[in-house]
């Protein structure tokens, strides 16, 4: 029977290998961590990850050919194939701080697997990492083998939180990258036929190394480039009354283009976008290219103007000022369907509130309050190190309050912010939001959920995203 040991529990190591050992009931499948409480939960009724699917799938396995396990080096023995799956945070100090890949992880990861091994072994690189680190990690393994043979393959992850495992069932391409020489094919036949159990040959995309792990980085900086151009675009609408939902079904139907994430929103945020194309503008400048840097950077910068644009424009038109004034914010997820807040728009958005005094209360219905509690506080780029290694007793918020519901979040409230695009938000009784608020009423949605022109009749005097703007707030343009 075929061995896979994945090193890292989270959103990528626990799902992936939840299918592959649905789909490959021949394998066994070990996911290993250094967070106790990580394994724990991925042992218990309560998930660490809330993944629509994700429970079955693994309800399916457990116990069977799939297992969660911190006796990370006994697996790893074992394993005849490794995936790492392990955190590739943007450093924060020294050499390429705020925008290099912190390959700290990582590296701990491939010595300990040297250290270990007993026997041949393909180790996989499921996390995102700069182009070359295959080499660097090959150098840790060949300096330190023992005489055994590992061949490194670059498989990179593709799967979006929220449809981690649709997206794990029908992948739109799996790609994996090897060496070109006739071990490294043999590695790559390996991890192919892994696939191969549920996904069609002809969606196995076999490259170079350099070709996987630079397809990753790229695949993610188009699509963050997509969200930056529209909401480009959505400030230029607000400026001249065009509307951005009807700019972008235009703009798609161009078969070129393509109708998929034209969202216009408050910003994009994630565990992913901002990281990896800060580690592209990295490279690029390494590479003596920074021309090519700068148009990478010009994504990260749009989307920071879109938060600060949405902040400027609920200040500006709350009479300049909201010191003092209850807001009320619904959603602090990244996106709907996922508890995940890493990088959520969120905390910048709330952080700019905050600035000017307002006293927001949150309402999400998959994030707790002793998380909102940690992202207000924590440092940028803290987030993303195990969670072992994030400050614990976060520093109190008297100005922030987490409730249950979101009637709770906006009694007495001046104003809404939409910031996350929950179902729920939709179907919620806004009459009765509205008659329970101070007036006037004020109501900005960041992610285009509601019905702007019911919301009027109501009474709110609304902003939506790169919609036509209302009269008040032609009155009371905001600065950008
Ligand atoms: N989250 C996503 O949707 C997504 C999608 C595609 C790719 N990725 C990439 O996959 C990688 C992992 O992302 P994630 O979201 O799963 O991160 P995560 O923080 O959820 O999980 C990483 C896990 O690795 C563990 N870990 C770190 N060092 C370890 C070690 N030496 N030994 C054992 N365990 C160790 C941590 O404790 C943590 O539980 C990153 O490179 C990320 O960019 C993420
Ligand atoms: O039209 C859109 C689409 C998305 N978003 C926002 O963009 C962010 C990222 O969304 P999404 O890409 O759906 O989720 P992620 O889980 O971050 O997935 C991205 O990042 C992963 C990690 O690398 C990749 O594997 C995925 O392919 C890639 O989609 C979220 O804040 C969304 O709200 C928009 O604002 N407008």
């Amino acid at each position: 029977m075929v061995k896979i040991c994945c090193i890292g529990a989270g959103y990528v190591g626990g799902p992936t290998m939840a299918v592959i050992a649905l789909k490959c009931p021949d394998i066994e499948v070990v996911v290993v961590d250094i967070s106790v409480p990580r394994i724990d939960a991925w042992n218990s009724e309560t998930l660490p990850i809330y993944e629509p699917g994700l429970d079955d799938v693994v309800k399916q396995r457990r116990g069977k050919n799939l297992f969660f396990s911190t006796d990370v080096e006994k697996h790893v023995c074992e394993a005849d194939i490794v995936f790492v799956s392990v955190n590739t945070p943007t450093k924060t100090q020294g050499l390429g701080a705020g925008k290099a890949a912190d390959l700290t992880y990582w590296e701990s990861a491939a010595r300990m697997i040297a250290d270990v091994s007993k026997s041949d072994k393909i180790v996989v690189e499921k996390s995102t990492v700069p182009v070359k680190t295959a080499e660097a990690i090959e150098k840790i393994l060949m300096h330190n083998s023992k005489g055994i043979n590992f061949q490194i393959l670059s498989n990179p992850e593709f799967l979006a939180e929220g449809t981690a495992i649709e997206d794990l069932f029908k992948p739109d391409r799996v790609l994996i990258g090897g060496r070109e020489t006739p071990e490294g094919a043999k590695a790559v036949q390996a991890l192919k036929n892994v696939y191969a159990h549920w996904v069609p040959v002809d969606q196995i995309l076999c490259t170079n190394l350099w070709s996987a792990e630079l397809s990753k980085l790229a695949a993610n900086a188009f699509l963050a480039q997509r969200i930056s151009s529209v909401n480009a675009m959505s400030a230029l609408c607000e400026a001249t009354g065009a509307d951005v939902t009807q700019v972008a079904y235009a703009v798609g139907k161009d078969t070129r283009i393509g109708p998929k994430f034209l969202n216009a929103s408050v910003g994009f945020g994630g565990s992913c976008f901002q990281k990896d194309i800060l580690n592209l503008v990295y490279i690029c400048e390494c590479n003596g290219l920074p021309e090519v840097a700068n148009y990478w950077k010009q994504v990260i910068k749009i989307n920071d103007y879109q938060k600060s644009r949405f902040v400027n424009r609920v200040v500006s038109s709350m009479f300049n000022t909201v010191s003092g004034k209850k807001i009320a914010v619904f959603g602090f997820a990244f996106k709907k369907d996922t508890g995940d807040t890493r990088e959520t728009p969120a905390i910048d958005v709330c952080k700019g509130l905050l600035g000017d005094k307002a006293k927001i209360d949150i309402y999400d219905p998959q994030v707790s309050k002793d998380q909102i509690q940690r992202d207000l506080t924590m440092k940028k780029f803290d987030w993303d190190h195990p969670m072992h290694l994030q400050p614990s007793s976060p520093t109190s918020m008297d100005k922030v309050n987490v409730v249950l519901d979101a009637y709770e979040a906006a009694k007495d409230a001046h104003g809404i912010c939409i910031l996350t695009e929950w179902d729920e938000f939709k179907a919620l009784d806004y009459k009765k939001i509205y008659d329970n608020m101070q007036k006037p009423a004020f109501l900005f949605d960041g992610r285009n959920v509601v019905d702007a022109d019911k919301m009027r009749e109501i009474g709110f005097i609304v902003y939506a995203i790169g919609k036509p703007l209302d009269q008040w707030l032609k009155d009371m343009p905001a600065v950008a």
